[in-house]
């Protein structure tokens, strides 16, 4: 595993997901259960929405056991290192976890429609296709090959600083983070925040997860109705306050692959 925060990289195939048809149905349920209306909603007024109940509490602490095991990670980052806050974060290497991968399939085709239309709304050219497998094509091809799904772990005094998670051109604009550790048993503090930059005000939100509760959110911008206009860009952040206590383990699935 590497220590580097930043790596260039052969190609990878774009490889079918290989997971069990059971793991499949669970996790369309899951997803399929959400009221896709409302997140929908959410993400136009807000630029977030909460995704209750993603993962059961089971699934949560298998998926923060593997955060030791490091063969399934292609690259680890102590953020203090890179000044991006306090804490550690691995990068899954390629083949992901049949859960990780489950999810974040299942999950985009309910999203790129959402960012079809807000790129129409913003007079931005580029569209998404209708599965991860054709994105995830787009961009091997133009040399985004390293997967991107991560978990994060953060202790006592650990935070995450307001960041956007852009990887090179090709640019998912909506991404996905799973809560795995129970707030207040777990941990405490440690909110995921999300700061909101117009030219005139700026805003933040505080977004409550409880244990196995994803956050879908803006990656770097979302349309905002202008005050006379039509609609513009609004650029967006998002980062996790300081941990008073404990031990908070995140997963984060971003859609679009790295250089
Ligand atoms: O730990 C969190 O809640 C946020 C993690 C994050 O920055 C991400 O998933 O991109
Ligand atoms: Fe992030």
């Amino acid at each position: 595993m590497e220590t580097a925060a930043v790596r260039r990289s052969s190609g990878f195939a774009v490889k079918s997901s290989i997971f069990p048809a059971s793991l499949a149905n669970l996790i369309a349920q899951s997803i399929g259960g959400q009221n896709w209306e409302c997140v929908e909603q959410s993400l136009d007024e807000t630029g977030n929405a909460v995704l209750s109940g993603l993962l059961t509490p089971q699934q949560c602490r298998d998926l923060t056991a593997l955060y030791t095991q490091d063969d399934r990670f292609r690259t680890r980052i102590v953020m203090a290192r890179h000044g991006f806050g306090r804490g550690e974060y691995k990068y899954f290497a390629y083949p992901l976890p049949g859960l990780i991968d489950a999810l974040r399939s299942a999950l985009y085709p309910h999203l790129f429609p959402i960012v079809n239309r807000w790129n129409e709304q913003l007079r931005i050219d580029v569209r998404y296709p209708d599965t991860l497998h054709a994105f995830l094509k787009r961009c091997h091809a133009a040399g985004q090959t390293r997967p991107t799904p991560l978990m994060l772990r953060y202790g006592k005094g650990d935070y995450n600083c307001l960041h956007q998670d852009l990887y090179g051109d090709h640019v998912f604009p909506l991404q996905v983070a799973i809560l795995l550790s129970r707030p207040g048993d777990d941990f405490t503090g440690g909110e995921f925040v999300m700061i909101e930059n117009n030219a005139d005000h700026q805003r933040a939100d505080v977004v409550p997860l409880q244990q196995g509760d994803g956050v879908v959110f803006a990656v770097n911008q979302r349309p905002v109705k202008g005050k006379r206009t039509g609609m513009r860009k609004v650029g967006m952040r998002h980062g996790v306050s300081r941990l008073h206590s404990g031990q908070r383990h995140t997963v984060g699935l971003i859609f679009h692959d790295a250089h």
